[in-house]
């Protein structure tokens, strides 16, 4: 079975094209800048030449479908038609309570993901926006929905309900969700692999940080508390993102500045992090070369975003009274060496050893990043939010078809 996973953004769509047989990747690739007036396709099909293709692309059906004549180009296509892809596999943001597991769309499924734009609405929107696109380019292909939250709702209330009146749970089911799950959810599981362990004695702080970053503490395969909230804004600093502030702050500004609520979310979520810090960028390449040559903001911003990690992984090491395993993952977890030392030369209270030589090694693969005597084991693990969607959507549509 051939199956299209599809990570679709607001202004951005990510695909992979699975073989489910060996689960090797055929193809993969990215549409950027939708809506604007030059979009970018970029295709890497696998054992071929990769090729970039600047259009106007003003929407997802029409992102779905120059993908799609990717897929089945002459020159650069991986397969010979569009019946060729057996199921197609969405990464959804939000799945609020509801969606406790992936699930196949169907109409029921699409009204609660549609429910769902209040508690995502830089998310779920787009995630429709990829399902439509789908459905209308091929229509009668199974599509199955696989969520960031699900993982997390395994949380007890104590973490996930906030010291608010409770009315607003009970009527608009305020609390804290959590995202990434997908990720924190393999990253742990690969980690249990690597180590040999079973995944039910281990407590593991899963550290997932790329553009969006959020850390979890699994206890026993099970995500006890994570950094994100109702909302991907919560918790630690991000590329774009404030993280963690009082929330007296936000209604001070509304009135000070007379901010609408649509202004001070943009501000939060696109203005803030570590672009607001350094003004230089959101991309922590840029802020660590800014930093290597002395830039003061750029230095501030990274001492602020590591910070705001370590104080994290402390604090999931007092929720699960203790640590077994700390695991790095995504853009910056994967490559950013000086980040990944930063955090550890200072957590020595909890027995953390870093070995140097093994922290500055590049690879695509798991990997100890911790010295032998290592009280707390410490993991680089790539992760693969695209296989396991592939899986999901694998299993799913083949138990329909039963
Ligand atoms: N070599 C590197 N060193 C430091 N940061 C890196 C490196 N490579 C990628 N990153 C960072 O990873 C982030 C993107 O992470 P990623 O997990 O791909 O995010 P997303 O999935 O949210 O788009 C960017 O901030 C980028 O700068
Ligand atoms: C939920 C979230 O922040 O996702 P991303 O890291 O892909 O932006
Ligand atoms: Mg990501």
């Amino acid at each position: 079975m051939n199956i299209l996973v599809i990570n679709a953004g607001s202004s951005s769509l990510k695909y992979q094209l699975y073989n489910m047989t060996d689960e090797s990747v055929l193809a993969k690739g990215l549409v950027e800048r939708i809506g604007m007036d030059s979009s970018i396709l970029t295709h890497k099909p696998t054992g071929k030449q990769d090729v970039t293709e600047v259009s106007e692309i003003l929407e997802h059906t029409t992102a779905i479908r120059k993908v799609l004549g990717m897929l089945t180009n002459e020159e650069h296509g991986v397969i010979d038609s569009i019946e060729n892809i057996q199921a197609v596999g969405h990464r959804v943001v939000h799945g609020g309570e509801s969606f406790k597991a992936s699930a196949l769309v169907d109409s029921d499924a699409k009204a609660e993901i549609r429910r769902l734009f209040d508690l995502a609405p830089l998310h779920n929107p787009a995630s429709m926006m990829g399902i439509k696109a789908a459905e209308t380019n091929m229509p009668g292909v199974p599509q199955v929905v696989v969520f960031d939250t699900a993982f997390h709702q395994t949380m007890p209330e104590k973490s996930y309900l906030y010291a608010i009146p409770r009315v607003l749970y009970n009527k608009y089911k305020v609390r804290r969700y959590g995202a990434h799950g997908t990720s924190h959810a393999y990253v742990s599981q690969a980690a249990a692999e690597f180590l040999d362990r079973p995944l039910e004695d281990l407590k593991i702080i899963t550290c997932h940080i790329g553009n969006g970053a959020s850390l979890t503490a699994v206890q026993g395969g099970k995500s006890i508390d994570t950094s994100m909230g109702m909302t991907p804004l919560e918790g630690l600093m991000m590329g774009t993102r404030s993280g963690d502030l009082d929330p007296a702050i936000v209604p001070f500004v509304m009135n000070k500045e007379e901010l609408t609520v649509n202004e001070v979310n943009s501000m939060l979520n696109k203005h803030s992090g570590l672009l607001a810090i350094s003004g230089i960028s959101s991309d922590m390449r840029e802020i660590t070369e800014g930093m290597e040559k002395g830039d003061p903001n750029s230095t501030l911003a990274f001492d602020m975003y590591e910070y705001r990690v370590r104080k994290y992984i402390g604090s999931y090491a007092a929720a699960m009274n203790g640590v077994d395993v700390i695991v790095f993952t995504a853009g910056v977890g994967e490559n950013s060496i000086v980040l990944r030392q930063r955090v550890l030369e200072q957590l020595t209270y909890l027995g953390v050893e870093l070995d140097e030589e093994l922290n500055s090694i590049r690879s695509g693969e798991p990997r100890r990043i911790s010295t032998a005597n290592s009280k707390v084991v410490v993991l680089v693990v790539p992760t693969n939010e695209e296989l396991v969607i592939a899986r999901d959507t694998h299993r799913i549509v083949q138990a329909s078809n039963r």
